[in-house]
């Protein structure tokens, strides 16, 4: 297993979830960049997003012991590529054929929970899919490996707290996402299922 990960992503909700689930047993260390995101099926837009993000990040070759040495040996900071983990998250109605999918960030923003049930109004089928794929990457020229997970669930008119996206319009097993206690939604989530498999991959003696 490895102490920790480098977690890129521009979205505070997710990385409290991904320190919740990793933490103790792995450090997540993150930093906040935007990273252009592409079109296609949800794999293609996670593996771009993790190629991207192993080019673009850069970390220290070594800790320093102690934080008021930083400042002084600041010059033995070289820029190191990768190794990055990145996560892209998808909303899918089996109505409508897997959409909006990994487009969900735009609709959310453009139409918002009334909109995204409003979407839904021609059919009886409420029925989705929370899509978690995390991608992996040791470093710039290296192919992404991914891991997924999904939770089934419906879409509601919003119900709970709304401080992270869809949570209050996705409903898993008679509560919204939002309803739940963190530690619930993080027990059963698309996010906990896809680092289960991380976790598992890790633990097969592959590392960061
Ligand atoms: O568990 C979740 N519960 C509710 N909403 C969620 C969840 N996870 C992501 N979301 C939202 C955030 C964004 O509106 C869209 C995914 O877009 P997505 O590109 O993956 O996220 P992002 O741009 O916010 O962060 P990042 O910098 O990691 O790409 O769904
Ligand atoms: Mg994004």
């Amino acid at each position: 297993m490895p102490d920790h990960v480098n977690f890129i992503t521009g979205n505070a909700n997710k990385l409290r979830e991904v320190k919740q689930i990793l933490e103790p047993a792995i450090e997540v260390r993150s930093q906040a960049l935007d990273i252009e995101e592409v079109q296609g099926t949800i794999e293609e837009v996670t593996k771009f997003k993790c190629s991207k993000a192993a080019e673009l990040v850069s970390s220290p070759i070594y800790e320093l012991p102690k934080p008021r040495l930083r400042r002084a040996h600041a010059y033995l900071l070289l820029k190191v590529n990768g190794p990055v983990l990145v996560e892209d998250t998808a909303l899918c109605y089996n109505a409508l054929g897997g959409l909006p999918g990994p487009y969900i960030k735009w609709f959310l923003t453009t139409i918002g929970h009334q909109g995204l049930n409003n979407l839904l109004a021609a059919y009886d089928d409420k029925s989705a899919e929370a899509v978690c794929t995390f991608g992996y990457s040791a470093g710039p020229g290296h192919e992404p490996i991914l891991f997924q997970g999904r939770c089934p669930g419906k879409i509601v008119p919003p119900r709970g707290p709304t401080d992270f996206g869809w949570d209050p319009c996705f409903e898993y097993e008679g509560k919204t996402f939002a309803e739940m206690e963190k530690v619930h939604k993080n027990a059963i989530s698309h996010r906990a299922r896809a680092l289960q498999k991380l976790q598992a991959w890790f633990k097969e003696g592959n590392t960061a």
